[in-house]
């Protein structure tokens, strides 16, 4: 049977988007789908599903960012270092100091566990609403970098005996550094187990860069701040697309991260139907390698000193507050650098976070994927009307 999901994968379409990627993140992929189990036609009880939530995950509280640090610079699908088991180490411990002093800043540690949770509780919620037929649905939640990890939310998947269980990448733009690396890390689990011990048909949801209820949750976020602005203001506002750079290195390998987030931005600005001038930019860039440009710090510089004074910043690849909104472009953009440079106004739209468009969109997501009984989803297939 999983051969003939993933044959029926590749005729779907999957292969041309598959082959844009390096050879790691085909394979992680085949393997993904190799290690999906056999459903037993003869079970008559209600099926179970259990919904993996991946993302990276961010330390909790200050003593945990080291440990954060670490887990990150050893991961070679988000970077090759030389000698990584001794740079790794020494890295995570030089830098730990600044990254504590900017968890202290925005509250003292990640958001991302208290958004996750709340995102997937609601998402199942819906979905035993929506999607009776997979129901009883429960999410679990698998980070890479901090408890609770991608393994131990295995474990638990297998101990409660689920019929299917999907993995659902939770960062909307497809990356061999983040999802790619999450995905890695559930083979690479079975791999050291030595496979299934249940019966569970594993299927993935690995992006969906331009899902309605993403681009209508981002629309619905940049109108709540375009009206904060000064009447006389609202027309000249320029909106800046902030996504998470990625090394040239990893792009010119043909990573589709940056056409996707580009592709979300399209469908963003058309679904607010093109109303003010935008830009895409990139932020939060590590180290001293080249890494997708424009930087959005330097485009703020820019726009203001040709007289564009009013700028709202949207995250475009993260679906909840983190450190990158909370203290890059709130503190040191909107804040500390539009004084600095004169902006007249910078406000930030919203993550995602709780809008109820978008815990809908999560649940829609699944419920079209679960429907189609293919081993991956490379997007969604619900028909517009679904989604609201
Ligand atoms: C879509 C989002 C992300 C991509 C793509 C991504 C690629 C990427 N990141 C690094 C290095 C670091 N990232 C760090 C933190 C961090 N990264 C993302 C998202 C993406 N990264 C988030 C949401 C966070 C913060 C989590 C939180 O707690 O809020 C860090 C640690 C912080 C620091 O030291 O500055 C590093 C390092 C690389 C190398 C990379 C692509 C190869
Ligand atoms: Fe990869
Ligand atoms: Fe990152």
């Amino acid at each position: 049977m999983a051969h003939h999901v993933f044959r029926g994968c590749l005729t779907m379409g999957y292969s041309s988007r598959v082959l844009q990627q390096p050879m790691r993140c085909l394979s992680a992929f085949i393997k993904i789908t190799s290690i999906t189990g056999h459903r037993n036609a003869s079970t008559s009880s209600k099926p179970k599903t259990g919904i993996l939530m991946l993302n990276m995950g961010g330390p909790e509280t200050t003593d945990g960012v080291h440990d954060f640090l670490l887990r990150l610079f050893n991961d070679r699908d988000l970077m090759e270092l030389p000698v990584q088991s001794q740079l790794a180490p020494m890295i995570a411990r030089r830098r730990t100091p600044k990254i504590q002093s900017q968890y202290r800043k925005i509250g003292g540690g990640s958001p991302i566990k208290k958004w996750t949770t709340l995102q997937g509780q609601a998402m199942v919620d819906i979905l035993d609403d929506i999607s009776p037929e997979t129901a009883p649905h429960k999410f679990y939640i698998g980070f890479r970098y901090v408890p609770p990890f991608t393994e131990k939310a295995i474990e638990q998947m297998e101990d409660d005996g689920l019929e299917r269980a999907v993995a659902f990448s939770q960062y909307p733009q497809y990356s061999c550094s983040t999802t790619g690396s999450s995905l890695n890390a559930i083979f690479n689990h079975y791999t050291k187990r030595g496979g299934l011990r249940s019966n569970l048909v594993w299927s993935v949801i690995d992006r969906w860069p331009t899902h309605p209820g993403l681009v209508q949750v981002i629309v619905e976020h940049i109108r709540q701040e375009l009206v904060r602005f000064p009447e006389e203001d609202q027309d000249d506002v320029v909106i800046l697309f902030s996504a998470h750079s990625l090394p040239m290195k990893i792009v010119a390998r043909g990573d589709p991260y940056s056409q996707e987030v580009g592709a979300t931005v399209h469908a963003v600005m058309d679904a607010l139907g093109h109303t003010h001038p935008y830009r895409l930019v990139w932020q939060s860039k590590v180290g001293p390698v080249p890494w997708l440009v424009p930087r959005t710090e330097d485009v703020i510089k820019g726009l203001v000193a040709r007289g564009k004074k009013n700028i709202i910043l949207v995250p475009i690849a993260f679906t909840n507050e983190h450190i990158e909104t909370l203290h890059e472009l709130d503190l040191e953009y909107a804040h500390e650098l539009g004084e600095e440079v004169g902006a007249k106004m910078i406000r930030r739209a919203a993550a995602p976070n709780d809008n109820p468009v978008f815990l809908k969109g999560l649940a829609n997501i699944v419920k079209s994927h679960l429907a189609t009984e293919k081993a991956c989803s490379p997007q969604f297939f619900a028909p517009l009307s679904t989604v609201y």
